[in-house]
């Protein structure tokens, strides 16, 4: 579902934020992303999401290479960024309305979906509100309600539970895992190795801008004596 092949990227000519990640991410599966601050998760996700562009190598979704054909590579996934910035003059609902819109969702669909969401968000009574009234979990969980709609194959999400209440954060691991189990695919990056731990199918470990780690997390942690924090720990220890 998602390859990346001898990746690489330098900022300003010198800074190599990103070496040589070779990675492949199955239909199903869900992946957690971990490496320190400064690691290179958010530049992988931006390259993988043809924010911007690998310095070196390939990044394929769905067998569609994303710098050859951009459109067509973005119809097979959706992405929730770091930092829930939004258009915030209008109302949620005309998000929504908007994101399906985009990716063609039918009306039927459109409703059943953005009641499901946004009432498991506990964000559907605030849906005719204006986003600039919306607290910053709130706009997270509006992202995540309009990526969501459109049932992507791949789902991308950069440090999804940073500012969500522990409730939230349930319901998205819950989203998350029902994404998988119907087939869909779920990437995302996180400092929560609790959660990384218990949830994903695989976890991709990232040092220095190299993929020090891609296992299933019994083998990375090669004895279950440690948590994932312990190995993770240490490591990354050199920092
Ligand atoms: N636009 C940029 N120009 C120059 N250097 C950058 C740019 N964006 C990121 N970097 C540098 O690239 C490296 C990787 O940054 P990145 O944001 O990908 O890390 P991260 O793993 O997402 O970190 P964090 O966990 O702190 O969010 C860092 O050294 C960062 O300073």
């Amino acid at each position: 579902m998602l390859v990346l092949k001898n990746v690489s990227k330098t900022y300003d000519k010198t800074k190599k934020a990103v070496d040589d990640i070779s990675l492949e991410v199955k239909k199903g599966e869900i992946i957690g992303f971990i490496g320190p601050n400064g690691a290179g998760k958010t530049t992988t996700i931006k390259m993988i999401t043809g924010i911007i562009a690998p310095t070196e190598g390939v990044i394929e979704i769905n067998g569609v290479d994303i710098s050859k054909a951009p459109v067509d590579a973005k119809k097979n996934f959706a992405y929730v960024p770091d930092h829930p910035t939004i258009f915030d003059a209008i109302k949620g609902i005309d998000y929504l309305n908007f994101m399906a819109d985009m990716y063609d969702v039918s009306i039927e669909d459109r409703k059943e979906r953005v009641e499901k969401f946004t009432k498991a968000f506990q964000i559907y009574h605030a849906l005719s509100q204006t986003i600039n009234s919306y607290s910053h979990g709130m706009r997270q969980k509006l992202l995540i309600s309009g990526a969501l709609l459109s049932n992507p194959k791949l789902f991308i999400l950069d440090e999804p539970m940073v500012g969500l209440d522990p409730h939230s954060a349930r319901v998205l691991k819950d989203l998350m895992r029902e994404h998988c189990e119907k087939g869909g695919t779920v990437f995302f990056s996180s400092h929560g190795l609790e959660v990384v731990e218990n949830l994903c199918d695989r976890v991709a470990m990232i040092h220095k801008g190299k993929l020090i780690a891609c296992d299933v997390v019994e083998n990375i942690k090669q004895s279950n004596d440690k948590t994932l924090e312990e190995v993770f720990l240490e490591m990354t220890k050199d920092a």
